[in-house]
């Protein structure tokens, strides 16, 4: 048997762990400090074994994910080095920053066990082993931080069971990670955050902010309500990148400001048009970096059945859906779908089925 384990058994680690349970030779136990969270790993089944002691988790392991908050990975890195690993055990992380944790495994004793940085670039604004799902990392991009001195041979290893949560695999330097998922991921949440906390200041004052809070609002401020402690350490442990990304983003603002002084509508009108041509030239239409590479949205009206109603007439058609999901745009109906498709042929089907029978398509 191969045994995988994985400290904290969260939304990622959780995600992790449905990819893995229950495939041919693998055993997957959860680690956490906690009684509770140990007995919650069980009835939920989302492990094979579940224990608080680190030693028994991953003494005789094949694969260690670490999947606890960024400002502890260090310390698990350090006391997995005083532990007597199985040689060539591939210990790896899913941290969203890979600078620090990838050099202090570095000059961790870890005897003959490997190191392997990762972020699978997919997650959402839930936590907890509750909002954990077999899907999460479908599509997405998994980055992976090997160097000069990681064996090819432990690089396909890892690769290798990771193609159980069907993510795409790419391999990119530390620093450079954070540099790039700085700005895509994490000044966009801190973004996020500082408009969702001025409205509400707002609002304070006058509850029609909340009222009137609409679509716009809604798909920019998402990942607003992500798990603090865990956004806590992602932005301090990367707080150089962010303080110049901080800086730029001023400037951005700044340049708005000058073009609203000066009424310049030109100005105003130009920054839309290369923002859009830049979206529309995303990858493969994906929205966002994550979840899956062919994707539309319909607008539904509200009334009960519409997501069987899409899902049949699909169906019936031979379009394969992989996923439907609905974006809460509007605070009690679901305003519009999110239908994800493998492949292109399946989205173009599928778009021209639905505009057929009446749907308002977009992408
Ligand atoms: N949320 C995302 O979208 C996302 C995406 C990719 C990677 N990540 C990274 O994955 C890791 C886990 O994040 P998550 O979203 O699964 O969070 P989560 O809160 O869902 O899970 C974190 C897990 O770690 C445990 N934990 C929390 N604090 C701990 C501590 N001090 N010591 C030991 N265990 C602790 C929790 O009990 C839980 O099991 C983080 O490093 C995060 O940066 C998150
Ligand atoms: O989709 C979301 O809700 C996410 O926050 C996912 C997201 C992101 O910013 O894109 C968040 C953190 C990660 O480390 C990777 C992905």
């Amino acid at each position: 048997m191969t045994k995988i384990a994985i400290f904290g058994v969260g939304l990622i680690g959780g995600s992790l762990a449905l990819c893995f349970k229950g495939k041919p030779g693998l055993t997957v136990v959860g680690h956490s400090v906690r009684e509770s969270s140990v007995a919650k790993y069980l009835e939920r089944g989302v492990v094979d074994h579940a224990t608080t002691s680190l030693r028994e988790a991953a003494e005789g392991a094949d694969f260690i994910f670490l999947c606890v908050p960024v400002g502890s990975l260090e310390q698990y890195v350090h006391d997995l080095s005083g532990l007597d690993l199985k040689p060539g055990c591939i210990v790896t992380d899913v941290g969203s920053t890979k600078a620090s944790v990838v050099a202090t495994a570095r000059n961790a004793q870890l005897g003959n066990a490997v190191f392997i940085g990762g972020h699978p670039m997919a997650g959402s604004e839930r936590s907890g082993v509750e909002a954990a799902s077999s899907y999460l990392f479908e599509n997405a991009f998994y980055v992976l931080t090997p160097d000069a001195s990681t064996a090819q041979r432990d690089i396909d290893k890892l690769t290798d069971l990771l193609t159980y949560t069907k993510a795409h695999i790419v391999h990119v330097a530390p620093e450079e990670h954070d540099e790039i998922v700085g700005a895509i991921s994490h000044l966009p949440h801190i973004i996020a955050v500082a408009l969702v906390n001025l409205v509400r200041g707002y609002n304070e004052n006058n509850s029609l902010y909340s009222v009137l809070a609409a679509g716009g609002f809604r798909d920019i401020t998402r990942i607003g309500s992500s798990e603090p402690g865990v956004w806590r350490d992602i932005l301090v442990n990367n707080r150089e990148v962010l303080l110049k990304l901080l800086r730029e983003w001023q400037d951005g603002t700044s340049a708005f400001i000058d073009m609203l002084q000066n009424e310049d509508g030109a100005g105003i009108e130009l920054a839309f048009r290369q923002s859009g041509q830049f979206r529309s030239k995303l990858p493969e239409r994906r929205k966002g970096m994550i979840h899956s590479f062919y994707e539309c949205y319909i607008d539904v009206p509200d009334h009960p059945g519409i997501i069987g109603h899409v899902a049949t007439e699909l169906g019936n058609s031979n379009i394969n859906l992989s996923n439907i999901q609905i974006i809460e745009s509007r605070e009690d109906v679901p305003g519009i779908l999110r239908l994800s498709f493998r492949k292109q042929e399946d989205l173009d089907l599928a778009v021209q089925k639905l505009g057929l029978i009446g749907y308002s398509v977009h992408f």
